[in-house]
């Protein structure tokens, strides 16, 4: 079996505005990031603002590409970029992959219904999926994959109109329906309350556990990634600080990756 994820040596520069004519200088988001995910785990990415998190997450996908010289990305099996290149079997890897972020994640003029079964697109033919000709069969899988997630009563629901805590099930749902391998999720509970937010957790977690789906997750809150990953990813200046089992951070450590932010960085669960 190949593994989830293989990442070696990935940098990211980004341009910095020149302080004066003759100063183009660039700023590392990523510095020589690598790590192995062999099995399905939950990684929590965390680290303070601007550590890199959502770079090293966005470049899994190729929605990002790694500075030349830099790579490969390997996902289930497949490269993702190499190089700063897009590798050629890119869309082989996202048919696999599931997405959900903080906001954005579903097209807020269909239906809940719609966009869970847009997770069906890499799999049936183009044109059928671009004028919603489910089969029965397909129809059956997106009510299910709904009412894993809870929300199978708002299915004809546009998804404009659904709270935050449903758009996040609703993408949780699309990448069931997606049948994903990986789901990278991007501060998927960030903009909820703390109740709704431990139910999209949950789910992360009954989706790695009980279905074998790998979990890739960037979180604010440390005592969320502790409580919820078995694996966590420190970033620091685009560096890893920290790889391994979540009851392995203790507060000085935190502390020392986060700064002064670590006040910031809990948000205590009140279960
Ligand atoms: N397109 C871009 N152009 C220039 N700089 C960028 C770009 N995208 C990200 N950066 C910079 O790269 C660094 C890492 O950003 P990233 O969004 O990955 O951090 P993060 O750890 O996810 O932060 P946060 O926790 O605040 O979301 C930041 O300093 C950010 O300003």
């Amino acid at each position: 079996m190949p593994s989830l994820v293989e990442v070696q040596s990935l940098s990211k520069s980004f341009a910095l505005l020149a302080q004066s004519p003759d100063a183009a200088r660039t700023f590392k988001a990523l510095d020589e990031v690598s790590f192995t995910m062999t099995r399905p785990e939950r990684i929590g990415l965390i680290g303070p603002s601007g550590s890199g998190k959502s770079t090293l997450l966005r470049s899994l996908s190729g929605l990002i590409l790694g500075d030349a010289g830099s790579g490969p990305v390997i996902v289930l099996g497949r490269t993702v970029q190499m190089d700063g290149r897009l590798g050629a079997d890119v869309r082989a890897a996202r048919a696999d992959l599931g997405m959900v972020a903080q906001q954005f994640n579903l097209v807020g003029r269909l239906s809940l219904f719609t966009n869970a079964a847009l997770g069906l697109l890499g799999r049936i033919p183009p044109l059928r999926g671009l004028f919603g000709l489910w089969t029965p069969e397909e129809k059956q899988r997106v009510m299910r994959a709904l009412d894993t997630v809870g929300i199978a009563d708002k299915a004809s629901q546009r998804a404009k109109t659904l709270s935050g805590g449903q758009q996040q099930r609703g993408a949780i749902a699309r990448a069931i329906v997606q049948d994903a391998r990986l789901i990278l999720a991007d501060e998927p509970v960030a903009s909820l309350d703390p109740v709704t937010a431990r139910k999209v957790m949950e789910l992360l977690v009954h989706l790695n556990e009980d279905r074998g789906v790998g979990v890739i997750v960037t979180l604010h809150q440390v005592d969320y990634a502790m409580k919820y990953c078995d694996r966590i990813l420190a970033l620091k200046d685009g560096k890893i600080v920290y790889d391994g089992p979540a009851d392995g951070l203790n507060p000085d450590r935190l502390s020392e990756i986060y700064g002064p932010e670590i006040e910031q960085a809990y948000w205590r669960d009140p279960s």
